[in-house]
C-alpha cells in the first residue's frame, strides 16, 4: 500500500558496522552507520517476541523525558517494524566506564569525584521525574570520548527487570497502581482521603523506592577506589563452579545476597590507607541498608568530596587491581 512505502525503514536509512556493543536482558546493541549524513550511532535492538510493547513504548517515552540532559544518553529516534524496535543513540567513543579506566591504566579520586558527580546529576534529575534506573552498573556508565573519563552518560532504562520505570505520572497510571505519585493527586479524590493516605502521599513514602540507584552508586564507587565490590561471595569451595567468570553458581549468589543483606562492609587498611577520609565517609552515606537514611543524589552532590573538589590527584591502584 501507498503508506507502507511513504515511510522510510530503518535498513534504508541505517547500515550495519559489524561492531557490537553489548548483549542484555533488552536485546543487542550494535553500531550502524547513517547513510544520509556517514556517522555512527549506537543501535538497540529489541526482538517484539516475548516483551511487552508498552514497556519498549514507556522507554522510549523516558528518553524523551530525558531529552538533552548531559549526562544521560541520547536517543535520536526510533523505528518500529513488524518483528522488533530499532532505538537510535548517540555513539559514545569512550565505551564504557570500566574499559576505559583500564585503557588509561591511572585513575586518581578527583576523576573518580568526577565520574560520581556526572552520575548524581543523572539521578538527580530523573529521581525529580519520579524515574527510577533501577540496573545501575559500570556497563551502564559510557564515556563520551575515547581515553576520557568524564563525561559519562548513564543508558539502559530497561524495564526488562520487571519492575516498571517511574515515567512521568498521568492520572490514569497511577490509577491502575503501577506508577509512583508525584506530588498530584487525582483531582476531587483528595477530600476523600483517609488519614493513612493522606501520609503516604504527604511523607511521599514512594519516592525512597528510588534510593535503589544511590546503593549502586555507592558500589561503583567502592570499585572505582581500589578496583573491587565491597560485597562478594568467596568461592564457595567449588573452585570450578565458574562464579569468578560471571557463570551462575547458586551458592555463591546466595552467598553474596546474605553478604548484601548483612550491608555490613570495609575498607581493607592496605589498600585503603591512601584513601580520602572524605571519599569513605561518601562511600559509608551510600552502603546503608535503610533507604530512608540512605543520602538522596542532592546530598551527593552536596558532599564536599564532591563539590569542593577536596579529592586528592594522587594515583589510586584501582586500574591495575582492575585486570587481576
Ligand atoms: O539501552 C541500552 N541498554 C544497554 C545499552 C548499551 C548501549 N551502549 C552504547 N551506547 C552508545 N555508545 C556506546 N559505545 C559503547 N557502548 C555504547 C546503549 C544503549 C543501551
Amino acid at each position: 500500500r501507498a503508506s507502507e512505502s511513504m515511510y522510510k525503514k530503518f535498513k534504508d536509512l541505517y547500515e550495519a558496522t559489524g561492531e557490537n556493543l553489548g548483549e542484555g536482558s533488552f536485546g543487542s546493541v550494535q553500531t550502524y552507520k547513517n547513510t544520509t549524513n556517514n556517522k555512527e550511532y549506537a543501535v538497540k535492538i529489541v526482538e517484539k517476541a516475548g516483551r511487552s510493547r508498552s514497556k519498549v513504548l514507556k522507554e522510549i517515552e523516558i528518553f524523551q523525558t530525558c531529552k538533552n540532559h548531559e549526562n544521560i544518553l541520547q536517543m535520536i529516534e526510533y523505528f518500529e517494524e513488524s518483528d522488533r524496535f530499532y532505538l537510535v543513540f548517540d555513539k559514545m567513543e569512550g565505551g564504557t566506564l570500566l574499559e576505559t579506566i583500564e585503557a588509561r591504566g591511572t585513575l586518581t579520586e578527583a576523576e573518580a569525584s568526577a565520574v560520581v558527580s556526572d552520575i548524581a546529576r543523572a539521578l538527580d534529575f530523573l529521581h525529580r521525574k519520579g524515574i527510577a534506573h533501577r540496573d545501575l552498573k559500570p556497563e551502564n556508565i559510557l564515556c563520551e570520548r575515547r581515553g576520557q573519563l568524564v563525561p559519562v552518560r548513564i543508558c539502559d532504562f530497561d524495564l526488562g527487570s520487571g519492575v516498571l520505570a517511574r515515567g512521568g505520572t498521568t492520572n490514569e497510571d497511577v490509577e491502575d497502581g503501577c506508577m509512583t505519585p508525584e506530588l498530584q493527586t487525582p483531582v476531587g479524590s483528595a477530600e476523600f482521603m483517609a488519614p493513612e493516605v493522606v501520609d503516604v502521599w504527604v511523607e511521599n513514602a514512594w519516592s525512597y523506592d528510588k534510593r535503589c540507584d544511590l546503593w549502586s552508586l555507592g558500589i561503583i564507587l567502592y570499585i572505582m577506589l581500589c578496583g573491587y565490590p565491597p560485597f562478594y561471595a568467596s568461592s564457595c569451595g567449588k573452585n570450578d563452579c565458574g562464579w569468578e567468570k560471571g557463570l551462575a553458581c547458586p551458592t555463591c549468589q546466595s552467598e553474596l545476597f546474605k553478604s548484601i543483606q548483612g550491608g555490613h562492609f570495609k575498607f581493607p587498611h592496605e589498600d585503603w590507607c591512601t584513601v580520602s577520609q572524605e571519599a569513605k565517609d561518601l562511600i559509608s552515606h551510600l552502603l546503608v541498608r535503610d533507604p530512608h537514611r540512605r543520602y538522596t543524589a542532592k546530598d551527593v552532590l552536596d558532599h564536599p568530596w564532591i563539590a569542593s573538589k577536596v579529592a586528592p590527584v594522587k594515583q589510586l591502584q584501582t586500574p591495575h587491581v582492575l585486570q587481576r
